[in-house]
């Protein structure tokens, strides 16, 4: 579905982000992006959607060479790309329901979108996500009433609103509390599996992406250093891609209020994973 085939990026600066990158994803599959600070992550996932273009390699998205389109035809290859962002990039003053219609706005024309006129399907249809991610009775609230969780959901549900092929999610968790995250990754995993839609989700916490992806990509220095299964993601693999450090941290899972969370700590456990 997404092929990602001998990618580099070398800045302008110098600065070489990736090297070589090879990444096959198929359709529904929920992809980890690990590593330190600086290993390339974010710069991976822009090079998907040429928000940074790559200095050598290809990506396709199905059979379109994203890499060899122009504005125009980028601009509709980004409407396949649903973008979910750290710090959720609402429009504050706008209400919720506003907030995820925008999503809809790379489909329609200029006039349309300056009138802010959407059809009846389109508002079914955000009404429906809204429901989805449980923001029923927050639909005329202004974006900057929300707490950072719900400002999440928002961006979620804006995001599946342009009816993506895949998910390019940066850091989504990084500005909220450990139990939020934990429901952000659930859903996002959640809406994954029933829309059979792929993933890359650049994250920085270990235990949330053992706990919620289907595979894990670890970077380092802008190469791909680890690409397995959850399980396979051991101390010695970790200490490869980050460095020595103390991987047996105790964590709490205990405030989360889903049943399904009650897994045990990946790590404590000797990366023997329960997915949920
Ligand atoms: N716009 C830029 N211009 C020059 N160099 C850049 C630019 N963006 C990133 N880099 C460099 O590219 C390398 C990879 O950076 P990138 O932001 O992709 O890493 P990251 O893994 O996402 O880091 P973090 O987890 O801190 O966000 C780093 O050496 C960084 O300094």
């Amino acid at each position: 579905m997404l092929s990602i085939q001998s990618l580099s990026k070398r800045y302008n600066t110098g600065d070489r982000a990736l090297t070589n990158v090879n990444i096959q994803i198929p359709k529904g599959q929920v992809v980890a992006l690990i590593g330190p600070s600086g290993a390339g992550k974010s710069t991976l996932i822009r090079c998907v959607n040429r928000l940074v273009e790559p200095t050598e390699g290809q990506v396709f998205l199905g059979d379109t060479q994203l890499t060899q389109l122009n504005t125009r035809q980028l601009r509709a290859a980004r409407r396949r790309m649903g973008m979910i962002f750290q710090d959720y990039a609402l429009i504050d003053r706008l209400s919720v329901m506003e907030n995820v219609l925008s999503g809809y706005l790379g489909y329609t024309g200029f006039w349309r979108s300056f009138l802010r006129r959407y059809p009846q399907d389109v508002i079914a249809e955000a009404f429906r996500l809204l429901e989805r991610v449980g923001l029923e009775s927050f639909i005329d609230k202004r974006a900057d009433a929300l707490s950072g969780g719900q400002r999440q959901r928002v961006g979620i549900a804006r995001a599946l609103l342009q009816n993506p092929q895949i998910l390019l999610v940066d850091e989504p968790t990084a500005s909220l509390d450990p139990k939020t995250s934990r429901q952000i990754m659930r859903l996002i995993r959640e809406l994954c599996a029933e829309r059979e839609l792929s993933a890359i989700i650049n994250i920085h916490d270990v235990h949330l992406a053992q706990q919620f992806a289907d595979r894990i990509i670890g970077l380092k220095a802008g190469e791909v250093v680890f690409d397995g299964e959850p399980e396979a993601l051991d101390t010695d693999m970790l200490t490869l891609i980050y460095g020595e450090e103390d991987w047996n941290p105790q964590t709490d899972t205990e405030d989360d209020d889903s049943v399904q969370t009650q897994t045990p700590d990946p790590i404590r456990m000797g990366a023997k994973v329960a997915m949920v």
